[in-house]
């Protein structure tokens, strides 16, 4: 299922959030959506998991207009991994990942054995079925991060809109989640902070600066060294990893010296 935003403006409190913002992501590709902090990615992806309007623009999940499907069925074609706060869940991690079922349900609302299914099935996929049983919020971030990552992955989705799916993850865990999103199959766009692991789990890269669009492609073609330093204000080499192949920066810890001044 393709994900299609064109001219997509955000004003709130008399400020432009976003501006304009056009971007597409074709079915089953990962799309990555990098920029500063305060950049407009939250608001971006706010949008297209219908958390907010945008005040101009549209958005289209294979063609249809987003605002005309009703909620209910745009939650069975699309999911989403927000940043909210998510300390209100008083639930089992069992309980948390069968509200990702809801959109299939009736209005009883009842489990059958097929969500039952979708829902082990979930939890395994990240490594969390020993976790079924623990009250939510006893969990660590990261383990909370993953259940609500199966959460979203029992909605079986087409769609998955994630903002920042690798926060309080170590390593290992961020590796292995965005590994099993690329695994998916799903078509995908996700707001990463980290540009090594945004250019080696993503087909695309958009960046925002200020509420716009200011790149666009393939992750080798985007992150040269001078946008780099023209968005993020860091200085850093341009390298190919010697296993994957990937394009990875090396930041550098200072500002290079300014020959001139030597
Ligand atoms: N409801 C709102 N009213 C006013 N300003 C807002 C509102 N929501 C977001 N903003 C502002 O819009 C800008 C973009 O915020 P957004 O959360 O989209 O950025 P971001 O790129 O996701 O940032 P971060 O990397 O820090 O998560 C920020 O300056 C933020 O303070």
């Amino acid at each position: 299922m393709r994900v299609e935003l064109n001219g997509v403006s955000v004003t709130a409190a008399g400020k432009q959030l976003i501006d304009e913002v056009s971007l597409g992501v074709p079915s089953g590709t990962v799309v990555g959506l990098v920029g500063p902090n305060g950049s407009g990615k939250s608001t971006t992806l706010r949008c297209v998991f219908r958390a907010l309007r945008p005040t101009a623009g549209r958005i289209e999940l294979d063609g249809r207009e987003l605002s005309g499907i009703r909620l209910k069925e745009s939650a069975r074609h699309l999911a989403a991994l927000t940043q909210d706060n998510h300390s209100e869940f008083d639930f089992t991690v069992a309980e948390v990942v069968s509200m990702g079922r809801t959109p299939h349900q009736g209005s009883l609302r009842a489990m059958s054995t097929m969500d039952q299914q979708v829902c082990e099935d979930a939890l395994r996929r990240v490594g969390a079925v020993g976790l079924a049983h623990r009250g939510f919020l006893t969990l660590s971030g990261g383990e909370r991060q993953r259940v609500l990552i199966a959460r979203a992955l029992a909605q079986q989705p087409s769609v998955l809109v994630m903002d920042e799916p690798t926060n309080h993850l170590d390593i290992r865990h961020q590796l292995e989640v965005l590994r099993l999103v690329r695994e998916l199959d799903l078509t995908v766009l996700a707001a990463l902070h980290d540009l090594n692991l945004a250019a080696t789990f993503c087909d695309r890269l958009c960046v925002l600066a200020d509420g716009r669009i200011v790149a666009d492609g393939p992750p080798r073609e985007v992150l040269t060294a001078e946008l780099v330093h023209q968005v993020f204000d860091v200085h850093a080499d341009v390298v190919d990893h010697p296993t994957t192949g990937a394009v990875q920066l090396l930041y550098h810890a200072q500002p290079p010296f300014d020959q001139d001044q030597e």
